[in-house]
């Protein structure tokens, strides 16, 4: 389904650059992007509000024109081939318009002759949408959750590889966003690609098969979610010691440069240490410990340290500063 020349990947973009104009003067919205999209599967595109992924996605459509840099979906240079590769992408990026009063079914039986798709499609697509048993029900009686829903329903009509959602799930309550994670998950499962954007990362968290984290327009980490956890190491360690030697221990430690928390119990060591280290230095004092327990990280605790600078609200950097990232003049 998701077969690409470029690397495996649904998107590819290198270089990535959008500003627009402000009071105080030009301000970079994507800022040397580049993004790795794997073919198949749910990729989630997380980043702090205002971080850039709106951008991203609407240069990706065709719908805003890139500063500089390259796009590719399933490897054809876009907005170039956009036309090519169109058929292949399905995208809700705005809330899309249904006729209150006609069905579902109506609904999605108008956009399919709209298109060219066989109405059988549509059956598929309720199916596929977990709305089989709400087509014959009015679009007008629909729940948010079930109008985004019915959304995703019509951008599935044409069968497409790539689905790109921009916050699908912003104005959801819990069991809504239940259902468009089920749904993502879903599609991810029958091979086609999810691309998903969201702030929140518990949103999308469960269902991501890779995530790239943007901050101030760039990609701060991407990969699964174990390899960037991983990436991270650590957040500290837990080491346990005999009652008896434990204040000895914190002196040890603290007095190597390590930092010590923990009043009683178990000593945290925080700061990504080397486990070696603290096993070594504690010995070297005959001080034996009896466990010691990497304390890893979460994802959200990954994503708050990368974006950290975001959401305190800080400014974008100017426009002409660089990003440490290759760039190519298209326009
Ligand atoms: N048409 C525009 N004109 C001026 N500034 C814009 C425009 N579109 C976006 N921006 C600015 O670009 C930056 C990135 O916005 P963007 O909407 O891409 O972020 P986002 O990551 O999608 O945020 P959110 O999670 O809030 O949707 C923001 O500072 C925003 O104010």
């Amino acid at each position: 389904m998701g077969n690409s020349p470029d690397g495996g990947n649904a998107v590819t973009t290198r270089g990535l650059r959008k500003s627009f104009r402000s009071v105080r003067g030009r301000r970079p919205a994507v800022h040397g992007l580049d993004l790795d999209v794997p073919a198949g599967g749910v990729h989630a595109f997380l980043g702090p509000n205002g971080s850039g992924k709106t951008t991203t996605i609407r240069m990706l459509l065709g719908l805003l024109h890139a500063d500089a840099g390259t796009m590719h979906i399933f490897g054809a240079p876009v907005p170039a081939r956009l036309p090519q590769v169109i058929d292949r992408v399905g995208a809700i990026v705005e809330s899309p318009k249904f006729f209150p009063a006609f069905t579902a079914e109506q609904n999605l039986r108008l956009l399919a002759d709209a298109i060219g798709t066989p109405r059988e499609r549509v059956g598929q697509v309720l199916e596929a949408t977990g709305l089989h048993e709400r087509g014959k029900d009015r679009f007008a009686g629909f729940s948010l959750g079930m109008k985004q829903r019915l959304a995703i329903a019509a951008t599935l009509l044409k069968e497409p590889d790539l689905l790109i959602f921009d916050e699908p799930t912003n104005g959801l309550d819990p069991a809504g966003i239940h259902e468009i994670r089920q749904t993502m998950r879903r599609l991810g499962d029958e091979g086609r690609t999810v691309l998903v954007s969201s702030h929140i990362l518990a949103e999308v968290e469960q269902i991501a098969d890779t995530v790239s984290i943007i901050g101030r327009g760039r990609v701060v980490a991407q990969g699964s979610v174990a390899g960037i956890i991983g990436a991270q190491g650590a957040e500290a360690l837990e080491v346990t010691v005999p009652q008896a030697d434990r204040d000895r221990a914190v002196g040890v430690l603290r007095g190597a440069g390590l930092e010590v928390a923990g009043d009683t119990g178990p000593l945290a060591v925080v700061g990504a240490p080397d486990p070696t280290q603290v096993t070594r230095l504690l010995a070297e004092q005959r001080i034996y410990l009896s466990r010691l327990v990497p304390v890893r990280r979460d994802l959200e605790s990954v994503f708050l340290e990368l974006t950290r600078e975001d959401a305190l609200g800080a400014p974008n950097p100017p426009a002409g500063s660089t990003p440490g990232t290759s760039t190519e003049e298209r326009r």
